[in-house]
């Protein structure tokens, strides 16, 4: 269990909606559907109604300081059976990185590669204290596109299994291309923190609103006013 999964989930029932797909850039088609991932009736563009008009205003601020700029969603909503699906997809990109087959992998490669894959995704639990983050409806995965809708350089692939995930990775390089990376990786945090946001500690691309990690981290950092997720499982 990761600390914040212990946050209590008072479930507001707000919807999940679609997102106005129209105002933002896209990842078409979307990622994990192109893997094969089955998503039912719900599009993984869809989020609850208060994280799309968080999500609004994100781009609003992204608009006034940089014009035409836009953010380019990647992955949004994630019913826990996708979650399973990217999980044991994951497994198996890495085993075959590493030359192996279920039936040559020991148990302790099996072990190290399994840390490895829940370094990067939440694990696919149903039970209802534990969601995904992506199965409330509450996190996002997003990246920058400029004003000719080129993709921002952030000095890394989203869903990247590397350090180079990690947020301030590029902040002490004296680069300078890579203080560029770190210069973009603030402009998406800051944005989307303005909206009322929080970014995984671990990876640049990540954010929610209102769900445990979202409690979790901003109650480190204002642990004079704890708050409760408002979004669990839907
Ligand atoms: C791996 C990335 N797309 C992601 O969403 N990671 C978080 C931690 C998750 O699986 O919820
Ligand atoms: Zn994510």
């Amino acid at each position: 269990m990761k600390p914040y999964q212990k946050i209590l989930i008072r479930e507001c029932n707000e919807p999940l909606i679609p997102i106005p797909l129209e105002k933002f850039a896209v990842e078409l088609p979307h990622p994990y559907e192109k893997l094969g991932a089955e998503y039912g009736q719900r599009s993984p563009y869809c989020l609850r109604q208060g994280v799309v008009e968080a999500l609004e205003m994100a781009q609003f601020f992204l608009g006034t300081s940089h014009p035409g700029w836009k953010l380019k969603i990647y992955d949004a909503y994630r019913p826990v059976g996708v979650q399973q699906f990217m999980v044991d997809y994951t497994f198996d990109l890495l085993l075959k990185k590493h030359h192996l087959t279920p039936s040559t992998v020991s148990a302790q490669q099996r072990q190290n590669i399994w840390e490895q894959v829940y370094q990067l995704w939440a694990v696919p639990s149903i039970e209802k204290e534990l969601p995904p983050p992506h199965s409330t409806g509450a996190a996002i995965d997003l990246t920058l596109v400029n004003s000719y809708n080129n993709v921002i350089d952030m000095g890394g692939e989203i869903d990247e299994l590397s350090e180079r995930s990690h947020p301030n990775y590029y902040q002490k390089s004296k680069q300078l291309v890579e203080q560029q990376y770190h210069r973009h990786r603030q402009l998406l945090n800051q944005v989307m923190t303005l909206a009322g946001f929080m970014r995984h500690p671990g990876e640049w691309w990540h954010f929610s609103l209102g769900d445990q990690m979202w409690a979790w981290l901003h109650n480190q950092q204002h642990p004079e006013n704890i708050l409760q997720a408002r979004y669990g499982r839907i």
